[in-house]
């Protein structure tokens, strides 16, 4: 089962938040969805599993509409911000409302990631904390056995050792249980060792799309002295600059020039994903400004 978005579109008034958007989330990877705040992530999610309608284009799972599919729409989950419980139910309710939507649900799993997370499953969900909200809803998101789980900035209000301990069960999970993960978040740097592929949101369009490897494997930043860099870059595409005291940098997302040869005033080092992101994201133009 795959999912396939085709020209998405969406637009709240004046606002288009997705523009002819095309990208396709395969089984059994986990994806990282990266963009700036309002770059349409959430909007994204909600048109994946029918939460909301598209203004044109098509989500289409298995070659079929999600929204006449509903056998699809239960095989994702959407982890988010939005709360959909009643507020006076306790959590293990709230694990056996999900059995009882979803069909799967490990319950036995899950009481075992309440006892990891000590998390007090007789607890009303109202008297939560906002992190143990969100860990109530991360148990349920591990714990439901479907094909796509998709987690709009699953971290927020965990503490850091919380946040480490989720992904390493969420990496456990996986491996168990392989299936499609999609991630969107601020932090780049907790799950780019554990995200295969990268979309990246930008102006509403889709500006990234690889594999994790392959988006490494071609960014750059090549320093050295103004002159020598731009020379050294010119032709190829520049995301951004850095001025580093007396030093100048020139950021490249794409391949170098590959006869060109590297002045020995200049060095060529290969940047990480959270540098990539920041780079591409604060250019002039960037998300803010549709
Ligand atoms: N129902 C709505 N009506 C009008 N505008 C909306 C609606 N939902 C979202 N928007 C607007 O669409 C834009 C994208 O919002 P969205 O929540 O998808 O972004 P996001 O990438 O998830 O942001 P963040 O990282 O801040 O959560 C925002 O400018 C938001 O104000």
């Amino acid at each position: 089962m795959d999912i396939q978005v085709t020209n998405l579109t969406k637009v709240f008034g004046h606002k288009v938040v997705l523009k002819d958007v095309n990208l396709t989330i395969q089984p059994n990877t986990i994806y990282g969805l990266l963009g700036r705040n309002g770059a349409g992530k959430s909007t994204l999610f909600n048109l994946l599993t029918n939460r909301l309608n598209p203004t044109s284009g098509n989500v289409l799972v298995d070659g079929q509409l999600n929204k006449n599919h509903d056998q699809a729409l239960g095989r994702m989950y959407l982890m988010s911000e939005a709360n959909l419980y009643p507020p006076r139910s306790r959590v293990s309710e709230v694990f056996e409302l999900t059995e009882t939507l979803y069909g799967q649900f490990d319950q036995q799993l899950a009481k075992q990631l309440c006892q990891q997370f000590d998390l007090d499953p007789r607890v009303r969900v109202n008297k939560l904390s906002t992190g143990y909200r969100s860990i109530m809803k991360l148990i349920v998101a591990l714990a439901v056995d479907v094909d796509f789980v998709f987690l709009d900035e699953p971290t927020l209000g965990l503490d850091a050792n919380h946040r480490e301990l989720f992904y390493q069960l969420l990496i456990e999970n996986y491996s168990q249980r392989p299936r499609t993960f999609v991630i969107s978040t601020h932090l780049i740097e907790e799950i780019a060792n554990m995200v295969e592929r990268v979309f990246v949101l930008q102006n509403g369009q889709l500006t990234v799309d690889d594999s994790t490897e392959a988006i490494l494997a071609q960014s750059y930043a090549i320093t050295g002295p103004k002159a020598d860099v731009t020379a050294y870059t010119a032709g190829t595409n520049i995301i951004g600059q850095d001025q580093l005291g007396h030093l100048y940098v020139d950021y490249v997302y794409g391949p170098l020039i590959a006869d060109r040869p590297i002045p020995d005033t200049v060095t060529v080092d290969h940047i990480d994903l959270q540098k990539l992101f920041v780079t591409l994201t604060s250019q002039k133009g960037g998300a803010d400004a549709i």
